[in-house]
């Protein structure tokens, strides 16, 4: 395996978890993800989800606390999860913020001073690290599909809305949904991104999905018991979004659900069949 560092492996539902490092070009210093391989991947090359993971998070949350390892042997889909950001830069203060800097790094190519040079998550999730699966697992690249939690289901809607050909299907768990209009989003924007506004637009859900149709429907779960909805999440915006231009959303508000993993795991199949259905039509 050119380049990566396997950190760790464990078997797990007759699949394989490893956890990895590896120099990225593209932020510039070491990065890490996980990936889960379903036991079909010992035979035949399977489609790939990827997962993007909320603040505070590392490669490790998700497969430790989602419970999608039994979903993805079962449909056969391998996961990936990348890191929330790069880490140990350098950058002075990159450790001080819990919702900005390590661990908070937006899915954005950053543009401004000091975060450019490592904070580029936007090219990492969408081209660097799928190279990278497609060079060292046996991934069906043309079958791709991408889901995320809060920061990271801002983030996977975006990266689906910019490229929808290069991903089959997007949903969210709880998703920063209107990042301009939201305080997480506006710090991170301003200081990742600057102050002119047409850039952020560029990684706003309900902008882009104005101007881009998505080729299939979307599926976001929300829980009402979400301490962070009324005031980070906005998911009401989006839904408006999509239906000024007639594009097709399932947005389930699952009543009683936080914003925490114990959510997620209560949904994570509905996610994981969706996806699935989407890599099994032509
Ligand atoms: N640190 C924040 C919460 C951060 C948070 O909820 N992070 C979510 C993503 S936005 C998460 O997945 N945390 C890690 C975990 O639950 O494993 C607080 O104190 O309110």
């Amino acid at each position: 395996m050119t380049n990566l560092k396997l950190i760790s492996e464990s078997k797990s539902f007759g699949g394989k978890l490893g956890f990895y490092s590896h120099p990225s070009s593209t932020c510039n210093g070491e990065m890490r993800f996980a990936v889960y391989q379903p036991p079909q991947a010992n035979q035949n090359s399977v489609p790939v989800l990827y997962f993007l993971s909320g603040l505070t998070c590392t490669e490790e949350n998700f497969m430790a606390k989602a419970g999608a390892q039994r979903y993805a042997a079962e449909y056969g889909l391998m996961l990936v999860a990348p890191d929330t950001s790069p880490r140990n830069t350098g950058i002075a203060g990159e450790d001080d913020e819990w919702d900005f800097g390590t661990g908070a790094g937006f899915y954005v190519d950053a543009t401004e001073q000091p975060w450019h040079q490592h904070y580029q998550m936007y090219s990492y999730v969408v081209q660097e690290l799928p190279a990278l699966i497609a060079a060292n697992f046996p991934t069906q690249t043309e079958k791709q599909g991408i889901f995320g939690h809060s920061m990271g289901g801002h983030g996977a809607l975006v990266c689906a809305l910019r490229n929808p050909q290069l991903y089959k299907s997007v949903s969210a768990f709880a998703p920063i949904a209107a990042p301009m209009r939201c305080p997480w989003g506006q710090k991170a924007f301003s200081r990742y991104l600057g102050s002119d506004g047409e850039s952020w637009r560029l990684y706003d859900a309900s902008e882009l999905i104005k101007q881009v149709k998505y080729h299939s429907p979307i599926l976001i779960d929300q829980g009402t018991a979400d301490k962070f909805l009324a005031e980070q999440l906005l998911p009401e915006v989006f839904e408006q979004a999509c239906a000024a231009v007639n594009q097709p959303l399932t947005l389930r508000y699952q009543e009683g659900y936080d914003h925490s993993y114990y959510f997620i795991a209560s949904f994570i199949e509905d996610h994981i069949r969706y996806h699935a259905l989407a890599f099994e039509e032509k």
